[in-house]
C-alpha cells in the first residue's frame, strides 16, 4: 500500500520553480531519501506533503487520502532542533507535543520513558534541553516525531552539523526504528553514508526537477565503478607512460608512477591491459576494482554527468 503519493507537485515562489512538476510514492513501511544540491526543492517538497505550504498544483494523498485531510498521519522535523523548547526537559517537551495532539495520561508517559530509553536519554530525561549537548537534542527533537506514534515521519537534515559520535548514535537510532517500528519515512539529508545504509528507496532532486529515483541498490548497480586500480612492483619508466598513453584507455598515473588507475567499460578491458603491462616487462603486485560509493553517485547523477 503506498503510504505517500506525490502527484504532479509544483510551488513557485514568484518566478522561482522551487518544486516543478514531480511525483514519486512511498510505499508503507519503506524509508525514502530525498536528496539533492542545495535549493533544489527538498524542504519544499516535505513542507507540501505536510501541509504547511500549500503547492500551486498537483495531489497529494495519504493513504489514499487528500493530505490536508489526513495529517493525523504525519509527524515532522525541520531544521534540526527548532521544534523543541529550551527551558523545558526532554520529558516536558515529549509530554507537551504529545498533549497539542490529544495525546496524555499513563500510556504517554510509558512511551516517552520507552522512547527515552531507546535514544539513550534516560538519565537526562529531567535536565533542561537548553543544557544537553547538540547530538542530545537532536535525538530529543527525533523522539519528538515519534511520540504521537504516526504512520509516517518526515525528517528534514536530522544529523546536519552534528559530531562524528552523535552522528553515529543517530543513524543508530533511526536504523533501530527502520526495524523495529515499522514507520514510512521520507528523510531529506546531505549526508549520502546514511542514505546508503538507511533508506530503500531515493528520489532525487535537481533545480526542483526529479534526476533520478530508484532504490539505491539499483543505483549502486546502474553506476557499478569500472575504475581499476593497478599497483606495480616499480615506478613507470617516461617511456613507459608514453606507452600506455598510446593505448587508448583512460589512464591515471599516481603514487609516483607505482599505481596506475583506469576507466574501462567493459570487464574485458582489463585483461587486455595486463597483456599489454607483460609484453613490457612492467609487473603488477596488485589488482582490485575501486570501491563505488553513493555520494559518488549522487555528483555523478546531480552533476548531469551520468555515465
Ligand atoms: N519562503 C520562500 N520564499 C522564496 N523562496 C524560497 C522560500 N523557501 C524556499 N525558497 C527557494 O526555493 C528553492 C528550494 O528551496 P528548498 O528549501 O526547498 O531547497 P532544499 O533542497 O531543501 O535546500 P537545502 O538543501 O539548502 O536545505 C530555493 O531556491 C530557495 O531559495
Amino acid at each position: 500500500m503506498e503510504a505517500i503519493e506525490v502527484n504532479r507537485l509544483s510551488k513557485y515562489y514568484g518566478k522561482l520553480k522551487a518544486v516543478d512538476d514531480i511525483s514519486f510514492s512511498i510505499k508503507k513501511g519503506e524509508i525514502c531519501g530525498i536528496l539533492g544540491p542545495n535549493g533544489s526543492g527538498k524542504t519544499t517538497t516535505i513542507k507540501c506533503i505536510c501541509n504547511l505550504i500549500i503547492p500551486n498544483s498537483g495531489e497529494i494523498k495519504v493513504f489514499g487520502e487528500d493530505n490536508k485531510k489526513s495529517t493525523e498521519y504525519i509527524s515532522a522535523l525541520f531544521e534540526g532542533t527548532r521544534n523543541l523548547y529550551w527551558k523545558l526537559t526532554p520529558r516536558e517537551n515529549l509530554r507537551y507535543f504529545a498533549g497539542i495532539r490529544g495525546f496524555g495520561g499513563k500510556k504517554v508517559e510509558r512511551h516517552i520513558d520507552e522512547l527515552l530509553d531507546r535514544f539513550n536519554l534516560s538519565d537526562k530525561k529531567d535536565t533542561m534541553v537548553n543544557n544537553l549537548s547538540r547530538g542530545m537534542q537532536q535525538k530529543v527533537a527525533i523522539a519528538m516525531t515519534l511520540v504521537c506514534d504516526t504512520e509516517i515521519i518526515l525528517l528534514d537534515e536530522p544529523t546536519l552539523g552534528l559530531d562524528v559520535q552523535s552522528h553515529i548514535d543517530i543513524k543508530e537510532a533511526l536504523m533501530d526504528i527502520v526495524s523495529s517500528m515499522n514507520k514510512t519515512i521520507l528523510l531529506s539529508t546531505h549526508d549520502m553514508n546514511l542514505v546508503q545504509d538507511i533508506c530503500k528507496d531515493v528520489v532525487i532532486l535537481n533545480k526542483g526537477k526529479i534526476v533520478a529515483q530508484d532504490s539505491v541498490e539499483a543505483l549502486m548497480d546502474m553506476f557499478r565503478s569500472m575504475t581499476y586500480e593497478i599497483v606495480l612492483t616499480e615506478s613507470l619508466s617516461r617511456d613507459d607512460e608514453k606507452y600506455l598513453s598510446n593505448l587508448g584507455y583512460d589512464f591515471y598515473f599516481v603514487n609516483n608512477g607505482t599505481k596506475i588507475e583506469v576507466d574501462i567499460s567493459e570487464v574485458n578491458e582489463i585483461y587486455a591491459i595486463i597483456d599489454s603491462l607483460k609484453g613490457k616487462s612492467i609487473f603488477i603486485k596488485e589488482i582490485k576494482q575501486k570501491d563505488n560509493n553513493f555520494e559518488r553517485i549522487f555528483l555523478n547523477i546531480t552533476n548531469g554527468e551520468v555515465e
